[in-house]
């Protein structure tokens, strides 16, 4: 098996964190510089692989474009192939061709364009034959699947004869991320309105303005940091993450909000946001419509804690890089925790049973990097291994690197006996 071991610090955790950038700002801003025939500056572009890969495909001439497990890759460069009118073949990762695209094919055909699916009706992989634009400049699409795919419909709508308008049907899930968008289509001159009380945003056909941009540090990484801080055992410690700003255009920056309540103050400076230690709550509730990529951490973070969490709005992690929920369900039982659903699809909580195992836990990540990297803070309290850890390069390669400042982090090799 290929694994880490991680070791309980003694004493206080203390360091400071340099970060991933965000691969979703700098994913957006390479589909935008793409659109502006590549005349923007951008700096701090991500090292994720979902990044890298979109950097790799844009600059690519051959006709298969493999997005291996990226979902916004696979989103985002759908929609630029297809209205730049680029003969291409979108297809990915086995689980990436169980992730459905439908509706965005179905919304692009509107538009004009000629996609065919190679295997499985609504899932990739697919073909891009061409684009022939339409009339027609109005598509409804619904809001409660992935957002992916309105971000994706966005940032070409300048390109558009007539521009467009998206009628969003139905709940709205992810809304931080289509604010993400919009907040950068405007930096770089686009011209839209978005109504939330009437679900409609207009783009007016205006070609990007060049500009130069540079991206944020990745708020769904520091919340990791953010569960470090939690469960560190002595109340001196500290951790100072760099490159975070207040006022983000991350709706994960809400990790400041859920930390509050499990025991983490922020105090933000010049070069990022310092996290020192203060009194947790016993229960907390959360919603994570708007940011589904925090529940594992919070989830794992609230069971080592002893904090009962009730969770809301997390259906979309069904449909991410694993089945999310039962990940959760099948890891959080070998940390002594259990996560029950208590209304049908809705309404979940994790329950700490307190009946630790004498037993070293071995976490299995599932193809995800956010099981690796929830799971990993379990060390503040437990020695855990990590099985499969090279899946963090998805969002955050240098992740046991900046792990390693904090605890002993041991690479277990295959075959060895990992319960020493
Ligand atoms: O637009 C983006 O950058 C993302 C949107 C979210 O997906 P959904 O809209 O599918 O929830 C999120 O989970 C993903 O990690 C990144
Ligand atoms: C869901 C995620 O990414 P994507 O959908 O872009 O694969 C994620 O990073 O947690």
């Amino acid at each position: 098996m290929n694994a880490v071991k991680l070791t309980t610090p003694t004493g206080p955790v203390r360091a400071t964190i340099p970060l991933a950038s965000s691969k979703s700002e700098s994913n957006r801003a390479l589909i935008i510089d793409a659109l502006t025939d590549f005349q923007c500056e951008l700096r701090n572009l991500s090292t994720a692989r979902d990044t890298q890969t979109m950097i790799r495909l844009l600059k690519s001439d051959d006709t298969t474009a493999d997005v291996l497990d990226a979902g916004t890759t696979m989103r985002f460069l759908t929609a630029y192939f297809a209205v730049t009118g680029q003969q291409k073949i979108m297809t990915g990762t086995p689980r990436m061709c169980e992730r459905p695209i439908g509706i965005l094919v179905d919304a692009l055909r509107t538009l004009g364009a000629d996609i065919t699916y190679v295997k499985n009706d609504g899932y990739p992989p697919l073909q891009i034959n061409g684009f022939t634009p339409s009339a027609e400049a109005k598509v409804s699409i619904r809001g409660d699947v992935s957002s992916q795919y309105i971000s994706a419909l966005l940032m070409v709508a300048p390109t558009l004869p007539n521009g467009l308008t998206l009628e969003l049907t139905g709940a709205i899930g992810s809304r931080p991320y289509i604010e993400m968008t919009l907040e950068q289509m405007v930096y770089f001159g686009a011209d839209l309105q978005a109504d939330w009380e009437a679900k409609t945003i207009t783009v007016k056909p205006k070609p990007y303005t060049p500009k130069p941009y540079a991206i944020e540090s990745d708020w769904s990484g520091a919340s990791y940091w953010y569960s470090i801080a939690a469960l560190a055992q002595d109340e001196t410690s500290e951790l100072e993450l760099l490159g975070l700003k207040a006022k983000s255009l991350q709706g994960d920056s809400a990790i400041v909000d859920i930390m509050r309540s499990l025991g983490v103050e922020s105090t933000f400076t010049d070069t990022g946001v310092r996290l020192t230690k203060q009194p947790a709550a016993t229960a907390l509730s959360w919603d994570f419509t708007h940011c589904p990529d925090l529940a594992q951490t919070v989830a794992v973070c609230a069971a080592m804690k002893g904090v009962i969490l009730t969770l809301t709005g997390i259906e979309s992690l069904k449909i991410k890089e694993t089945d999310r929920v039962a990940a959760l369900q099948a890891e959080l039982q070998k940390i002594g925790a259990e996560l029950v659903e208590i209304e049908s699809n809705h309404r979940y909580e994790v329950r700490p049973l307190g009946n630790q195992s004498a037993t070293l836990p071995s976490i299995e990540t599932y193809d995800d990097h956010r099981m690796a990297m929830a799971f990993a803070p379990v060390a503040m309290r437990r020695e855990v291994v990590i099985e499969e850890p090279g899946v963090v390069a998805k969002s955050y390669p240098s992740f046991w690197e900046d792990m390693a400042r904090i605890t002993q982090v041991q690479a277990i090799e295959e075959g060895s006996n990992v319960a020493g």
